[in-house]
């Protein structure tokens, strides 16, 4: 092979920023949330202490992994911020699960949620990803909502606002963009789209995707486009909605289906 196409790939490699491998990133994460939901974890604490004992540990694993991390500053202070904000980030998972167990009637068990649904797997990386990201630590919170988009197909931008008690039904293909501001009680369902109305690369600092009010749901495949458009409060947006303007409080939208019936003749 041309000696300059293994010149090109050597090349290639200044100017990679150093960042840990995903699997490490994502398998602290996952250990945050078993110590958090035991009904995820294969064992449990056995005294206060070692709960205590554990959370040190995945802060100093926080610690360690933003070390390796190129550009990450203040590594002490921002990973302290972090786990001090951790009850608070509980407590907001906590909602989300009785949302997903009181919104969904085929939820039977918490259990149930904490183990089997992709909403709340996808949701738990998000909290975490966008908790990394409020304190400005690069790289990682990516690296994270994408290997939950990885394991569910729900695709939530770190970046996005989320209030409490979120339920996400089923989820997959559901995308939520950078800038998204969702309220408390939303509830979506499989194949949402939160999207902007244009990808022109210029736009990257301005908020390019919609603002969802408290106590909206939104059913399968509508998606909902613009920075400007807003969903007022308590409003129902019916499957397969295309909207790019905004509606008020309480409106329902649906999408009117043209439906030909044709039925066949029998042949006997
Ligand atoms: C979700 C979405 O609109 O994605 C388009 C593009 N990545 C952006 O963030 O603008």
């Amino acid at each position: 092979m041309d000696k300059q196409f293994y010149q090109q790939i050597f090349e290639s490699q200044k100017g990679v920023p150093a960042v840990p491998p995903n699997h490490v990133i994502a398998a602290w994460a996952d250990a945050l949330i078993c110590l958090l939901f035991p009904e995820r974890a294969d064992c449990f604490p056995i005294s206060i202490d070692e709960v205590h004992h554990k959370l040190e540990l995945r802060e100093k694993e926080l610690k360690a992994i933003m070390e390796l991390t190129d550009t990450c500053e203040q590594v002490s202070k921002k990973a302290g911020s972090f786990f001090r904000r951790l009850p608070e980030l509980y407590r907001l998972l906590n909602t989300d699960i009785e949302a997903i167990l009181s919104g969904d009637p085929a939820a039977k068990t918490r259990f149930e949620v904490i183990r089997a649904y992709p909403g709340f797997f996808a949701i738990a990386y998000y909290r975490i990803a966008h908790g990394l990201l409020s304190l400005q630590i690069p790289h990682l919170p990516r690296i994270l909502t994408e290997h939950a988009h990885g394991i569910t197909g729900i695709d939530i931008h770190p970046g996005a606002t989320i209030g409490a008690y979120f339920c996400i039904d089923h989820g997959s293909g559901t995308v939520i963009g950078e800038s998204t501001l969702i309220g408390a009680h939303v509830k979506i369902y499989q194949g949402v789209t939160l999207g902007a109305l244009s990808v022109d690369k210029s736009l990257m600092d301005r908020k390019r995707h919609p603002t969802v009010e408290d106590g909206v749901v939104i059913y399968s495949n509508a998606t909902i486009l613009g920075g400007d458009t807003v969903i007022g409060s308590n409003s129902i947006v019916g499957g397969n909605v295309w909207l790019t303007r905004s509606i008020p409080p309480n409106s329902k939208v649906y999408h009117r289906p043209s439906i030909d019936l044709v039925e066949q003749e029998i042949l006997e």
